[in-house]
């Protein structure tokens, strides 16, 4: 039964960003657009108003429409996570049961913010939200904006009931993450968080990922992953410092989801700008960021996920640095692709 549920859901999830139209609302189309986007990627599956997904910037009835036109493109086809986690635990219940009212697959949810609450506070409130549905629940830990540092004694609890599948570790220690895969045992979920140590999370035990910047390079991260599972550490390797010479330059933008909005409305996917106060995407940042968008294409192309996975990722490694054939037509692939899909 448990192995089961590490069958069904590990992989790789997009921590999706939301959909807005120029005027900042949540633009259900476009919503629908961007999952759509995701659904021939191999990824496993979308993480719903997450981080990325700025939930915990939206009313509850937005968080609603979020989830409502992701699960109206792609239920049944790809594995819907749903970030329920909101101040009040009365709105997490109420985003609970609307996302299996809806046909979620799981949710999670970080702790309350604002308040310094105790271990029994964020207790209770991730319990209320269990209790409330029959859908598995995956804790959120993200101790760098929540405050909260999860304990390897209140996971070890929480892990101990069935509904509780998983925790997502978005923190930097793969010491942690690695700890809190003993605690929950073999049947336990763990997802990495930190895009940029994917690879070190997969090794310290992690059996999948959920991620934000997955959402403009999903074929790396799958690539990545199945390089991973196939004992090619050294392939992987270096396809992760791809990966990471990429986030950095993204990471060198002031926001980050501004860069990564702005490089999927390049492809043609419009998701408006972050909402306020995360910062839009600066016009004189275009021109480097359509360069950027270009990279990650040609780099796609390189690691060849239509000619399958692992294998294309070998085939790579070694054309790494000889500026092979696949790069140029990525990259040309890169400037067809460009068209006028700009956000205003
Ligand atoms: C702290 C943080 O936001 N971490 C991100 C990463 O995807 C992160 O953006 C990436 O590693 C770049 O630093 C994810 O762990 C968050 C996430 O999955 C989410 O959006 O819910």
């Amino acid at each position: 039964m448990a192995t089961a549920l590490i069958n069904q859901f590990e992989g790789i999830y997009i921590a999706l960003y939301s959909a807005y139209d120029e005027n900042g609302e949540v633009d259900r189309e476009r919503a629908r657009q961007l999952a759509r986007y995701y659904a021939s990627t191999g990824v496993k599956g979308l993480y719903v108003c997450g981080s990325s997904g700025e939930g915990m910037l939206q009313s509850v009835e937005e968080r609603k429409r979020m989830l409502e036109a992701v699960m109206e493109e792609v239920k049944g086809e790809l594995t819907v996570i749903v970030h329920v986690g909101a101040n009040a635990t009365r709105d997490s219940v109420e985003l609970s049961r609307h996302a299996e009212q809806w046909g979620a697959d799981a949710i999670s949810a970080v702790p309350s913010i604002y308040y310094r609450l105790s271990e029994a506070a964020v207790e209770n409130h991730w319990q209320q939200m269990i209790d409330s549905t029959s859908l598995p629940f995956i804790i959120y830990n993200i101790p760098q904006t929540t405050g909260f540092n999860l304990s390897l004694n209140l996971l070890s609890r929480m892990a101990a009931q069935e509904k509780v599948i998983g925790v997502k570790m978005s923190g930097e220690s793969t010491f942690d993450l690695q700890q809190f895969k003993v605690a929950g045992g073999d049947d336990f979920l763990v997802f990495n968080g930190p895009d940029e140590q994917f690879l070190a999370g997969r090794i310290m035990g992690a059996d999948g990922g959920i991620g934000g910047t997955y959402g403009v390079m999903p074929e790396l991260f799958c690539a990545l992953n199945q390089l991973f599972k196939d004992g090619h550490i050294q392939e992987a390797q270096a396809l992760q410092t791809t990966i990471n010479g990429l986030i950095k330059k993204l990471l060198g933008y002031p926001s980050l989801y501004g860069a990564c909005k702005y490089v999927l409305g390049l492809r043609g996917i419009q998701t408006g700008q972050p909402r306020l106060p995360l910062l839009p995407v600066r016009e004189e940042d275009h021109a480097s960021l359509a360069v950027l968008n270009e990279e990650i294409i040609a780099a796609i192309a390189r690691y060849g996920m239509a000619a399958g996975g692992a294998e294309g990722a070998k085939g790579a490694e070694r054309a790494e640095g000889a500026e092979g054939a696949e790069g140029a037509e990525g990259a040309k692939g890169a400037e067809r692709a460009e068209g006028d899909g700009r956000d205003a």
